[in-house]
């Protein structure tokens, strides 16, 4: 239970070990002067804040700035939808940067692995602290693709608000959903930015009625867009009623003009957005009833005179609430629409204190994130996110607190409160949620240079888990290779890379195998018996067991214990008996896959005085593997979902290469120009897949997979599979 009490608590008072009172103000200074980070060659950054003022004041402020200015953001969305081009604009409009950074040439602050620049991909989140007109945000960009869903759910739990970034041209696409809904799970506010606002396609009608249909949120259009794709120019500001044009000459988007919409100038600008502000009013105080009986009150007859703030103070209560969603739109690329995205994160999203987290931290050294680079600051306030460095037996997804006897309190409380209700709100702000592992779907075997270096890979790989536990590392007993298993190609081939750029070992990657599962389809009995004799001392044990199949989508098996076990034998051997059971299970009688979907009954088990809980382990585990031999047996492939987008010419052959693939197509949809296939598939057919699709599309075409459940192959592809698999060596 402790473990799950580590990572973040903190209190709603400064760390009062680490109090700035306690320290000599000259030594802060320079302790943070001595810290200047090195800037990377090549950027041009500005003054990262901290390192400019030297009078203890402002030093106070700039690392503990009042509660309320503070907003802990994270920037979510579908793969390529522009998360890291527009944070490079916000930190650059911010004075963070002092030059635009581009994705496509590699240099932005957030995609700092070399990975990422290679590639033009996020993989790690990043952490970044800058300020927007007296508010401090706490930014993190996460990944799109879905092998690194587990990276975007570490970020989501210690964040008060999030940008949902799309791409106009598309909308909802698959990988949105699946941050859309982490973030409810974690009760997350957001905005949604619609970016790409100028590309060819692009339409705000269409990615609107996608958020609704697909994300099922209620949109709160606060902008209209001036122009789209290519006539795209600027913003219509819908609760002052004023438009923001860019200046087409201005090369960074900092120079844009902000002028009241006027009846002389703009009429049919004018009679949309009032359309639109009232339209807005009317949904906001659908939601709102302190909002609904001001409106009431007094503007009833005219909403035109509705003064601004009142509309964004509900608008942000609306937010907070997640009863709606405010939607902006832009284009990051061309520099548009970015700074009034950055007013309405201060304006609408919460601060920490409006989320409740009643926590307290004590850590022995705090660093500010700065992307790649950190500043170690003496000391914190809630709300701030921070990073610290030496724990080593933490894992993500752990809490941390302040102490033994406090981890005990909440572990006791939380026990106390989850019996009387599992969904109980205190237990809720008492433990940021532990983070969902999913499944790894893919597995190789991977050898370091030499025998000598197997400990340096073990440790390599270790220190890896700990960041991603999405990553599994498990020893195959037959061979004693080193197996990964993790969540897609891309994730494998990143680990890989990591070790030999971060680890300095060239390891070998065996060939990429799906992870099968196995099952059995009858139910047998079966009675076995150990007798050993080690130096003078006899273990002798009996079992007598049966397994079945169960439908659990499970590989762990249900246990249950026949009426004539008695108490004495649960009471010393209930552990040794389960060990074996899941020991036997993890390995198939067809293929050395996990089992999954069984339960095993224990009918009886008789041990001679003296018998170790090794030999009854033992025992039982043969027991078991014997009685999965003789059961009906069948194979469990990964079945994924599939969406690919293709533009209309390309649609046949991508059809005719999934049909040759048992692809099963349950929908083609029409989006914009593209078409949408969507449907499933096994995993095993679609290795290599994103090659295939390029050359078939001439690169036009994108794709995304996730697993959407085990499924039984047919006898005849199980056959093949078995034939395959005998020849070779095995791996599981
Ligand atoms: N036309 C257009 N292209 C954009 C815009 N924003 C980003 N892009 C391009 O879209 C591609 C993806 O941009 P990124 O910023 O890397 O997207 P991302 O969401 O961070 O991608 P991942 O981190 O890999 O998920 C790049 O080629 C960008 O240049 C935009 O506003 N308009």
């Amino acid at each position: 239970m402790l473990m799950n009490f580590r990572i973040f608590t903190v209190n709603h008072q400064k760390i009062s070990s680490l109090h700035m009172n306690n320290m000599c103000c000259c030594k802060i200074i320079a302790s943070l002067k001595r810290l200047k980070p090195n800037i990377p060659v090549g950027r041009n950054y500005g003054s990262l804040p901290g390192l400019i003022e030297n009078d203890i004041k402002s030093l106070r402020s700039i690392i503990n700035p009042p509660i309320a200015k503070i907003r802990n953001i994270g920037i979510m969305a579908h793969i390529d939808a522009g998360k890291t081009t527009t944070t490079e604009r916000i930190l650059y409009y911010s004075g963070y940067t002092r030059s635009l950074g581009d994705v496509d040439d590699g240099d932005t602050v957030t995609d700092f692995m070399a990975q990422e620049r290679e590639r033009g991909i996020t993989i790690q989140s990043a952490a970044v602290t800058f300020d927007w007109k007296g508010y401090r945000i706490n930014l993190i960009d996460t990944p799109g693709h879905v092998d690194f869903t587990l990276e975007v759910e570490r970020c989501l739990r210690v964040l008060d608000g999030a940008v949902a970034v799309f791409d106009a041209s598309a909308g909802v696409e698959a990988q949105t959903l699946t941050v859309w809904r982490q973030a409810d799970k974690h009760k997350i506010p957001r905005i949604c930015f619609l970016n790409k606002m100028d590309k060819t396609g692009a339409s705000f009608n269409y990615s609107v009625e996608t958020i609704r249909e697909k994300l099922k949120a209620k949109p709160l259009l606060l902008q209209l867009p001036i122009g789209e794709a290519k006539t795209f120019r600027g913003v219509v500001d819908v609760v002052s009623k004023e438009k923001l044009i860019w200046n087409p000459n201005s090369d960074d988007g900092k120079d844009f003009e902000r002028k009241p919409l006027l009846e002389m100038n703009d009429p049919e600008l004018l009679k949309k957005t009032i359309e639109a502000r009232n339209t807005l009013i009317e949904q906001v105080a659908d939601l709102d009833d302190e909002f609904a009986g001001f409106v009431l009150e007094e503007f009833s007859e005219n909403f035109d005179s509705l003064p601004a703030e009142k509309l964004q103070t509900a608008i942000h209560r609306v937010t907070l609430a997640q009863t709606a969603v405010p939607v902006l739109c832009g284009s990051a690329l061309k520099n548009k629409g970015v700074q009034p995205l950055l007013d309405a994160i201060t304006m609408y999203l919460p601060s920490p204190e409006e989320r409740n987290y009643e926590f307290l931290e004590r850590i022995s050294r705090l660093l500010l994130p700065f992307a790649d680079q950190h500043i170690e600051i003496p000391s914190l306030t809630a709300g701030n996110i921070a990073l610290t460095v030496g724990l080593k037996r933490t894992v993500t997804g752990d809490t941390i607190v302040s102490s033994k006897s406090s981890a005990l309190a909440a572990a006791r409380r939380a026990k106390r409160e989850g019996e009387k209700d599992r969904k109980n709100r205190e237990v809720e702000t008492l433990l940021l949620a532990g983070v969902e592992v999913p499944e790894p779907v893919f597995f190789c075997t991977i050898e370091p240079p030499s025998v000598a270096k197997q400990p340096d890979l073990d440790h390599a790989l270790k220190c890896l888990q700990r960041e991603d536990p999405s990553l599994k590392v498990r020893l195959d007993p037959d061979s004693g290779q080193t197996v990964l298993c993790g969540m897609g190609e891309l994730h494998i081939e990143i680990i890989h890379d990591r070790i030999k750029r971060e680890y300095g070992l060239d390891t070998y990657l065996g060939p990429l195998q799906v992870a099968y599962r196995e099952t059995i389809l009858s139910a047998v009995r079966v009675t076995d018996t150990l007798d050993k004799t080690l130096g003078d001392k006899q273990h002798l044990v009996t079992v007598d067991l049966e397994v079945k199949p169960t439908q659990s989508s499970s590989v762990t098996p249900v246990i249950e214990y026949a009426e004539d076990i008695s108490e004495d034998i649960l009471k010393t051997s209930q552990e040794a008996i389960e060990n074996g059971i899941h020991m036997a299970c993890l390995q198939g009688p067809l293929l050395g896959s996990p089992v999954q979907d069984v339960t095993v009954t224990l009918h009886s088990l008789i041990t001679h005085p003296g018998t170790s809980t090794t030999m009854i382990s033992a025992c039982v585990s043969r027991c078991i593997q014997k009685a999965l031999k003789k059961a009906d047996k069948q194979v469990l492939e990964p079945l994924m979902n599939l969406e690919v987008t293709v533009t209309r010419e390309y649609l046949s052959p991508v059809l005719a290469d999934l049909a040759q693939r048992r692809g099963n197509i349950q929908e083609i949809q029409t989006r914009q120009d593209n078409r949408v296939v969507i449907g499933f598939v096994p995993l095993a057919e679609i290795m290599g897949y994103s090659t295939v699709l390029r050359t078939l599309t001439s690169g036009s075409a994108t794709f995304a997979l996730e697993l959407s459940t085990y499924q039984a192959m047919n006898p005849q592809d199980q056959r093949t599979l078995l034939n395959q698999r005998s020849g070779s060596t095995k791996v599981f």
